[in-house]
């Protein structure tokens, strides 16, 4: 991305409540500094009225930075020659759905979104995709962008990642910015694992870095259950207390995240969780999966943090976390079959690709143009 030129974020789901509490931070300068930003804002039609009314509030904010803010029911016109596009929109998990309809109604508006990205967006945007079942939604999009690289792909954990962060500090009465390099594997579920111990520090103010392994050597009961535990039902424990899901932390994560991985990058030797696409087998998990690794990012790029050596007990919750993406690969792929350019993953069906027209009638052609 050229530091001086406007930079044009799309931003699906864009009225809901996690869009609402991202979008300021994209527009306020938080994440792109003193850049002219663009937004590309996505919704289905009818929170095109709500997306309306914010647009009015981004006019009235006054943002010096923001050049323009377009509301669109149309994905095509969102992403077309964008720089970074961030999936927040998605099919809400309902009462009694089981986890396979989840994935099969996302599937199809991921389908969608990952077409649209193929046949408009440039082949270096990036995409962050938040929505759940966000790891699957995100193989799901990679899948069918196929012309752009499955590296400008990442899947939100860094929501978990900080979550984590925060527990330990609150263990150890320290300040959570002292924390670093836990790391969460796998997947966005209760099946990830929130790992302080393998390559956590904590870092004094001499710059020394003091494994949390040690620091938690009389805690491991702590560090390998309770803390794993609240980490996995975090989300779920907020919406028992607030009555509402974690919209706010899950934006700050999200703005943290495009910041990290686009703009500042990671600072030396310290890495951040991200969902990335696994084609190189990282740490013996299988490839072709969307799995969170402790990662590395610097000038745009993420990069696995390999080497790091894992416990027996860290490497069966990797199995679990491993063995729940591969479900979920396999519900999304019988979707798929039609279209089927699953990287990295044999598909009898893999040669019959379905054209972009077909495709805008998947998701009940309900996208109407409008630029409000
Ligand atoms: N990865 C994470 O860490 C994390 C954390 C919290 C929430 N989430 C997920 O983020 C998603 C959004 O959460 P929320 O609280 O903002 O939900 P929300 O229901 O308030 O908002 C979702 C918005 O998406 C829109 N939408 C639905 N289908 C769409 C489509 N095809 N195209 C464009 N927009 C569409 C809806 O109209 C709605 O405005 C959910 O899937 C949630 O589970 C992820």
């Amino acid at each position: 991305m050229n530091a001086d030129s406007v930079v044009k974020i799309a931003v699906s789901g864009a009225a809901g409540n996690i869009g609402y509490a991202l979008i300021p931070l994209l527009a306020s300068g938080y994440v792109f500094g003193d850049r002219p930003v663009e937004l590309r804002l996505l919704e289905i039609p009818h929170a095109l009225k709500a997306l309306a009314g914010i647009r009015m509030e981004l006019i009235d904010c006054a943002f010096p930075c923001l050049t323009d803010v377009i509301c669109t029911t149309d994905p095509r016109e969102a992403f077309e020659n964008v720089d970074v596009i961030v999936l927040v929109g998605g099919f809400p998990r309902k009462q009694g759905m089981e986890r396979k309809d989840l994935i099969e109604a996302n599937t199809k508006i991921f389908t969608t979104m990952g077409r649209a990205i193929n046949d408009v967006a440039s082949t270096n945007v990036k995409v962050l995709v938040v929505a759940n079942p966000a790891n699957t939604n995100c193989l799901v999009a990679l899948t069918e962008a196929a012309s752009i690289p499955s590296k400008n792909f990442c899947a939100l954990t860094y929501l978990d990642h900080q979550r984590a962060k925060a527990q330990v500090a609150i263990q150890l009465g320290v300040s959570t910015n002292r924390i670093k390099n836990v790391t969460i594997w796998g997947n966005h579920s209760n099946s990830q694992f929130p790992d302080a111990l393998t390559d956590g520090y904590y870092l004094q103010d001499d710059g020394e870095k003091v494994p949390l392994a040690s620091l938690l050597a009389h805690d491991l009961d702590w560090a390998t259950a309770d803390f794993v535990t609240t980490v996995q039902e975090r989300g779920k424990h907020v919406i028992e207390v607030r009555g509402a899901s974690s919209a706010l932390s899950a934006a700050q994560a999200s703005a943290d995240c495009i910041k990290t991985w686009l703009v500042t990058g990671t600072q030396d030797g310290e890495t951040v969780s991200m969902a990335v696409y696994n084609d190189e087998g990282y740490y013996g998990v299988q490839k072709g999966l969307v799995f969170s690794f402790p990662c590395e990012c610097k000038d745009g790029d993420w990069y696995v943090k390999t080497g790091l050596s894992l416990s027996e007990f860290a490497m069966e919750k990797l199995v679990i976390t491993e063995k729940e993406l591969m479900e979920e690969r396999e519900a999304a792929k019988d979707l798929l079959s039609k279209s089927a350019r699953i990287r990295g993953y044999s598909s009898a069906a893999s040669t019959a690709s379905m054209s972009s027209s077909e495709s805008e009638t998947d998701l009940s052609g309900q996208f109407l143009t409008s630029r409000i």
